[in-house]
Protein backbone atom coordinates (compact mmCIF):
# COMPACT_ATOMS: atom_id res chain seq x y z
CA UNK A 1 0.00 0.00 0.00
CA UNK A 2 1.00 3.51 -0.75
CA UNK A 3 -0.74 5.98 1.87
CA UNK A 4 -0.37 9.72 2.10
CA UNK A 5 -1.97 10.52 4.91
CA UNK A 6 -2.61 14.16 5.93
CA UNK A 7 0.19 15.35 4.17
CA UNK A 8 1.28 19.23 4.39
CA UNK A 9 3.58 20.44 2.21
CA UNK A 10 4.67 23.25 0.44
CA UNK A 11 8.08 25.44 -0.50
CA UNK A 12 7.78 27.71 2.52
CA UNK A 13 6.46 26.47 6.05
CA UNK A 14 4.53 29.00 7.08
CA UNK A 15 2.65 29.04 3.71
CA UNK A 16 2.07 25.49 3.15
CA UNK A 17 0.74 25.18 -0.46
CA UNK A 18 -1.96 22.03 0.93
CA UNK A 19 -2.67 21.14 4.11
CA UNK A 20 -3.69 17.76 4.85
CA UNK A 21 -3.98 15.87 1.78
CA UNK A 22 -4.45 12.05 1.78
CA UNK A 23 -4.28 9.50 -0.64
CA UNK A 24 -4.07 6.14 -0.82
CA UNK A 25 -3.09 3.32 -3.74
CA UNK A 26 -3.12 -0.30 -3.11
CA UNK A 27 -0.72 -2.62 -4.08
CA UNK A 28 -1.19 -3.42 -8.20
CA UNK A 29 -3.69 -0.47 -8.05
CA UNK A 30 -3.32 2.66 -10.74
CA UNK A 31 -4.89 5.29 -9.10
CA UNK A 32 -5.13 8.80 -11.95
CA UNK A 33 -5.21 12.29 -10.26
CA UNK A 34 -6.51 15.39 -10.93
CA UNK A 35 -7.15 18.96 -10.15
CA UNK A 36 -6.47 22.61 -11.24
CA UNK A 37 -3.01 23.64 -12.61
CA UNK A 38 -1.20 24.72 -9.54
CA UNK A 39 -2.90 22.83 -6.53
CA UNK A 40 0.20 21.07 -5.42
CA UNK A 41 -0.19 17.66 -7.72
CA UNK A 42 3.13 17.54 -8.43
CA UNK A 43 4.25 18.83 -5.09
CA UNK A 44 2.22 15.58 -3.67
CA UNK A 45 3.37 13.44 -6.13
CA UNK A 46 6.91 14.29 -4.94
CA UNK A 47 6.37 13.88 -1.36
CA UNK A 48 5.10 9.63 -2.72
CA UNK A 49 8.35 9.54 -4.36
CA UNK A 50 10.74 10.37 -1.54
CA UNK A 51 12.06 13.14 -3.23
CA UNK A 52 9.79 16.24 -1.13
CA UNK A 53 9.62 16.29 2.37
CA UNK A 54 6.22 17.03 3.90
CA UNK A 55 5.98 19.58 6.48
CA UNK A 56 3.76 17.43 8.51
CA UNK A 57 1.31 14.10 7.78
CA UNK A 58 3.01 10.98 6.89
CA UNK A 59 3.81 8.89 4.19
CA UNK A 60 3.59 4.94 4.83
CA UNK A 61 4.92 2.60 1.79
CA UNK A 62 4.26 -0.97 2.09
CA UNK A 63 3.66 -0.46 5.85
CA UNK A 64 6.16 1.13 6.74
CA UNK A 65 6.52 4.94 7.83
CA UNK A 66 9.14 6.86 5.39
CA UNK A 67 10.98 8.76 7.76
CA UNK A 68 13.52 10.03 5.33
CA UNK A 69 13.77 11.93 1.78
CA UNK A 70 15.52 12.26 -0.86
CA UNK A 71 19.53 11.58 -0.30
CA UNK A 72 18.63 10.55 3.28
CA UNK A 73 16.46 7.66 2.50
CA UNK A 74 17.64 4.48 2.64
CA UNK A 75 18.81 2.79 -1.01
CA UNK A 76 16.00 0.15 -1.02
CA UNK A 77 13.23 2.35 -0.16
CA UNK A 78 14.41 5.05 -2.71
CA UNK A 79 14.78 2.11 -5.54
CA UNK A 80 10.88 1.03 -4.27
CA UNK A 81 9.39 4.28 -6.00
CA UNK A 82 10.00 5.01 -9.72
CA UNK A 83 9.49 7.96 -11.24
CA UNK A 84 8.78 9.75 -14.78
CA UNK A 85 8.30 14.02 -15.06
CA UNK A 86 6.89 16.10 -17.32
CA UNK A 87 9.77 17.43 -18.69
CA UNK A 88 12.39 15.01 -19.27
CA UNK A 89 15.20 18.10 -20.79
CA UNK A 90 15.42 18.71 -16.68
CA UNK A 91 14.95 15.13 -16.20
CA UNK A 92 17.80 13.88 -18.14
CA UNK A 93 21.69 13.99 -17.25
CA UNK A 94 23.24 15.81 -20.95
CA UNK A 95 26.01 14.66 -20.48
CA UNK A 96 24.84 10.75 -20.64
CA UNK A 97 23.69 8.72 -23.26
CA UNK A 98 20.19 7.42 -23.01
CA UNK A 99 21.70 3.29 -22.29
CA UNK A 100 24.12 4.86 -19.75
CA UNK A 101 21.47 5.23 -17.28
CA UNK A 102 20.02 1.68 -17.59
CA UNK A 103 23.06 0.20 -17.46
CA UNK A 104 23.79 1.70 -13.83
CA UNK A 105 23.59 -0.82 -11.09
CA UNK A 106 24.50 -4.05 -10.96
CA UNK A 107 27.09 -6.59 -13.02
CA UNK A 108 27.74 -6.19 -16.58
CA UNK A 109 26.13 -8.91 -18.12
CA UNK A 110 23.06 -8.40 -16.17
CA UNK A 111 22.71 -4.59 -16.98
CA UNK A 112 23.52 -5.41 -20.80
CA UNK A 113 20.54 -8.05 -20.41
CA UNK A 114 18.68 -5.07 -18.51
CA UNK A 115 19.07 -2.86 -21.50
CA UNK A 116 18.25 -5.47 -24.40
CA UNK A 117 15.03 -6.19 -22.13
CA UNK A 118 13.99 -2.42 -21.70
CA UNK A 119 15.14 -0.73 -24.61
CA UNK A 120 12.19 -2.52 -26.93
CA UNK A 121 9.39 -2.09 -24.03
CA UNK A 122 9.62 1.54 -23.95
CA UNK A 123 10.15 1.67 -28.28
CA UNK A 124 13.89 2.74 -28.01
CA UNK A 125 15.87 1.45 -31.30
CA UNK A 126 19.31 0.38 -30.68
CA UNK A 127 21.06 3.10 -32.47
CA UNK A 128 18.89 5.56 -30.39
CA UNK A 129 20.68 4.40 -26.87
CA UNK A 130 24.25 5.35 -27.76
CA UNK A 131 23.18 9.08 -28.16
CA UNK A 132 22.58 12.12 -26.02
CA UNK A 133 19.55 13.68 -24.94
CA UNK A 134 20.48 16.91 -27.30
CA UNK A 135 20.41 14.49 -30.04
CA UNK A 136 17.26 12.98 -29.34
CA UNK A 137 13.20 14.32 -29.85
CA UNK A 138 11.17 14.90 -26.57
CA UNK A 139 9.38 11.93 -26.99
CA UNK A 140 12.38 9.69 -27.23
CA UNK A 141 13.96 10.90 -24.26
CA UNK A 142 10.78 10.26 -22.10
CA UNK A 143 10.77 6.84 -23.67
CA UNK A 144 14.52 6.37 -22.03
CA UNK A 145 13.14 8.63 -18.86
CA UNK A 146 10.32 5.55 -18.53
CA UNK A 147 13.05 3.22 -19.09
CA UNK A 148 15.35 4.38 -16.49
CA UNK A 149 12.54 4.64 -13.56
CA UNK A 150 11.78 0.60 -14.58
CA UNK A 151 15.65 -0.21 -14.34
CA UNK A 152 15.44 -1.20 -10.63
CA UNK A 153 11.46 -2.65 -11.05
CA UNK A 154 10.23 -0.61 -8.61
CA UNK A 155 7.07 -1.71 -6.73
CA UNK A 156 5.39 1.77 -7.31
CA UNK A 157 5.31 4.01 -10.40
CA UNK A 158 4.54 7.49 -10.00
CA UNK A 159 3.98 9.50 -13.20
CA UNK A 160 4.08 13.25 -13.48
CA UNK A 161 2.16 14.57 -16.69
CA UNK A 162 4.49 11.63 -17.80
CA UNK A 163 2.37 12.67 -21.46
CA UNK A 164 1.33 16.05 -21.36
CA UNK A 165 3.98 17.52 -24.14
CA UNK A 166 3.81 14.13 -26.40
CA UNK A 167 1.67 13.49 -29.38
CA UNK A 168 -1.02 10.95 -29.43
CA UNK A 169 1.00 7.85 -30.46
CA UNK A 170 4.02 8.65 -28.26
CA UNK A 171 1.29 8.83 -24.99
CA UNK A 172 -0.44 5.36 -25.87
CA UNK A 173 3.16 3.65 -26.71
CA UNK A 174 4.38 4.89 -22.91
CA UNK A 175 0.86 4.13 -21.49
CA UNK A 176 1.05 0.58 -22.99
CA UNK A 177 4.99 0.34 -21.64
CA UNK A 178 3.08 1.29 -18.13
CA UNK A 179 0.83 -1.47 -18.40
CA UNK A 180 2.84 -3.80 -19.65
CA UNK A 181 5.46 -3.50 -16.75
CA UNK A 182 2.56 -3.49 -14.38
CA UNK A 183 1.35 -6.51 -15.22
CA UNK A 184 4.48 -8.19 -15.23
CA UNK A 185 5.42 -6.89 -11.49
CA UNK A 186 2.53 -5.93 -10.32
CA UNK A 187 3.58 -2.41 -9.36
CA UNK A 188 1.04 0.31 -8.50
CA UNK A 189 0.55 3.63 -10.19
CA UNK A 190 0.06 7.46 -9.19
CA UNK A 191 -0.19 9.27 -12.48
CA UNK A 192 -0.82 12.67 -11.89
CA UNK A 193 -2.53 15.10 -14.93
CA UNK A 194 -4.96 17.18 -16.37
CA UNK A 195 -6.02 14.67 -19.23
CA UNK A 196 -9.38 13.16 -17.75
CA UNK A 197 -10.14 11.09 -20.70
CA UNK A 198 -6.55 9.43 -20.26
CA UNK A 199 -6.50 9.07 -16.95
CA UNK A 200 -9.64 7.57 -17.09
CA UNK A 201 -8.99 4.82 -19.91
CA UNK A 202 -5.79 4.82 -18.06
CA UNK A 203 -6.21 3.65 -13.94
CA UNK A 204 -8.38 1.51 -12.04
CA UNK A 205 -10.01 5.34 -10.54
CA UNK A 206 -9.47 8.59 -10.69
CA UNK A 207 -9.57 11.40 -7.51
CA UNK A 208 -10.07 14.59 -7.62
CA UNK A 209 -7.61 17.04 -6.04
CA UNK A 210 -10.35 18.39 -3.66
CA UNK A 211 -11.24 14.95 -2.53
CA UNK A 212 -8.05 14.19 -1.04
CA UNK A 213 -8.32 17.23 1.12
CA UNK A 214 -10.01 17.78 4.74
CA UNK A 215 -13.79 19.10 3.88
CA UNK A 216 -14.37 22.16 5.32
CA UNK A 217 -15.31 22.10 9.08
N1 LIG B 1 10.46 24.65 -6.24
C1 LIG B 1 9.45 25.47 -5.91
N2 LIG B 1 9.66 26.56 -5.14
C2 LIG B 1 8.65 27.38 -4.79
N3 LIG B 1 7.36 27.20 -5.18
C3 LIG B 1 7.11 26.15 -5.96
C4 LIG B 1 8.12 25.24 -6.37
N4 LIG B 1 7.55 24.27 -7.14
C5 LIG B 1 6.24 24.58 -7.21
N5 LIG B 1 5.97 25.70 -6.51
C6 LIG B 1 4.65 26.32 -6.31
O1 LIG B 1 3.84 25.41 -5.58
C7 LIG B 1 2.52 25.42 -6.08
C8 LIG B 1 2.09 24.00 -6.47
O2 LIG B 1 2.91 23.57 -7.54
P1 LIG B 1 2.75 22.12 -8.17
O3 LIG B 1 3.74 22.02 -9.29
O4 LIG B 1 2.80 21.11 -7.10
O5 LIG B 1 1.26 22.20 -8.74
P2 LIG B 1 0.50 21.28 -9.81
O6 LIG B 1 -0.86 21.05 -9.27
O7 LIG B 1 1.33 20.08 -10.12
O8 LIG B 1 0.44 22.25 -11.05
P3 LIG B 1 0.41 21.90 -12.63
O9 LIG B 1 -0.84 21.09 -12.85
O10 LIG B 1 0.36 23.26 -13.25
O11 LIG B 1 1.67 21.14 -12.93
C9 LIG B 1 2.48 26.40 -7.23
O12 LIG B 1 1.95 27.62 -6.76
C10 LIG B 1 3.93 26.55 -7.62
O13 LIG B 1 4.17 27.82 -8.14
Amino acid sequence: MLELDSVTAGYERRAPVFRGASLTVAPGESVGLLGPSGCGKSTLARVAALLHRPDAGRLVLDGTEVRAWRHRAPRARRTAVGVVFQQPRTAADPRLTLAEPLRAAGRRAEARERVAALAPAVGLTPDLLGRRPHEVSDGQLQRACLARALTLRPRWLICDEMTAMLDASTTAALVAAVETYREETGAGLLAVGHDRVLLNRWCDRTVEWKDCLPTAA
